[in-house]
């Protein structure tokens, strides 16, 4: 359980800020287009030129190494990333349970460039035995079955290829991929703004039991006033590239 500190994070058309975030608090954030939500996250994320510092905890980000900081702050970005064959590959700690009931779909492409779509796995990850972490241990698979059956999937979406997922899909699998990683922080780039209202409901129960599990801190950016409403927490929004509270 650790809180998350920004200190004079300035970046692009931002800044300086200053946020805390206290452990298991969800704060919001919204504002116009263009005025820097976006920016803001990538620059905790460390994943945008800025200035400033950033805290986990008591942990200044300029002593974690950056892979070690974005997986235990945990991006969610507006448009994710996939890059492997199937869904499974990208969870690689579930597909190893899963293996006999996630088939490989037949892919239409050139035979020449078909590739086996479930790949030899690696090995579940685990800490070796005496290793001193401060990083939680990886989620059981149970619990990760458990994400997908709430967002909507049977446990034959690891088979799935990536290229066939909707927007939709591609947004509530790849909290999944995030969670599986058990971020201390969570930064959500409009974590909904693809899904319906009974998806997107979904969504937030997932983020909210998540939150209160790990005690994670959560910064949030939803365009919705309503969803805003309906789970509470702090509401900041971007004005002159400073962050406010919402009126
Ligand atoms: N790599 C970049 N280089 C130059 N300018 C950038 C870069 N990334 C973002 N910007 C600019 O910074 C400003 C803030 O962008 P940002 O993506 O954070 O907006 P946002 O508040 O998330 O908007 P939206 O709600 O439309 O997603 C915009 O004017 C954008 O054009």
């Amino acid at each position: 359980m650790s809180g998350l500190r920004l200190e004079g994070i300035r970046s692009r058309a931002l800044g300086p800020l200053d946020l805390t975030l206290a452990a298991g608090e969800l704060v919001f954030v919204s504002g116009p287009s263009g005025s820097g939500k976006s920016l803001l996250l990538r620059a905790v994320a460390d994943l945008d030129p800025h200035e400033g510092e950033v805290w986990l905890g008591e942990e200044p980000r300029s002593r974690i190494a950056p892979a070690t900081w974005r997986r235990r702050v945990g991006l969610l970005p507006a448009e994710a990333f996939w890059w492997a064959e199937s869904v499974g590959e990208h969870l690689p700690s579930i597909l190893s349970t899963h293996a006999d009931r996630a088939a490989p779909e037949p892919v239409s492409r050139p035979s020449s460039l078909l590739r086996p779509a479930l790949p030899r796995l690696p090995k579940p990850l685990r800490r070796p035995p005496g290793r001193v972490s401060n990083h939680p241990a990886l989620p059981d698979p149970s619990t990760m079955t458990d994400w997908l059956d709430r967002l909507g999937f049977a446990p034959d979406v690891l088979g799935w290829s990536v290229t066939r997922l909707s927007t939709g899909e591609r947004q509530r699998l790849a909290l999944v991929r995030l969670l599986a990683q058990t971020p201390e922080a969570l930064l959500l780039d409009e974590a909904t703004a693809n899904l319906d209202p009974s998806n997107s409901a979904r969504v937030e129960s997932v983020v909210e039991t998540y939150r209160k599990a790990q005690g994670a801190a959560v910064l949030w950016v939803s365009h919705d006033p309503e969803q805003r409403r309906r789970i509470g927490g702090r509401s900041l929004i971007i004005r002159n590239e400073r962050l406010e509270p919402e009126a």
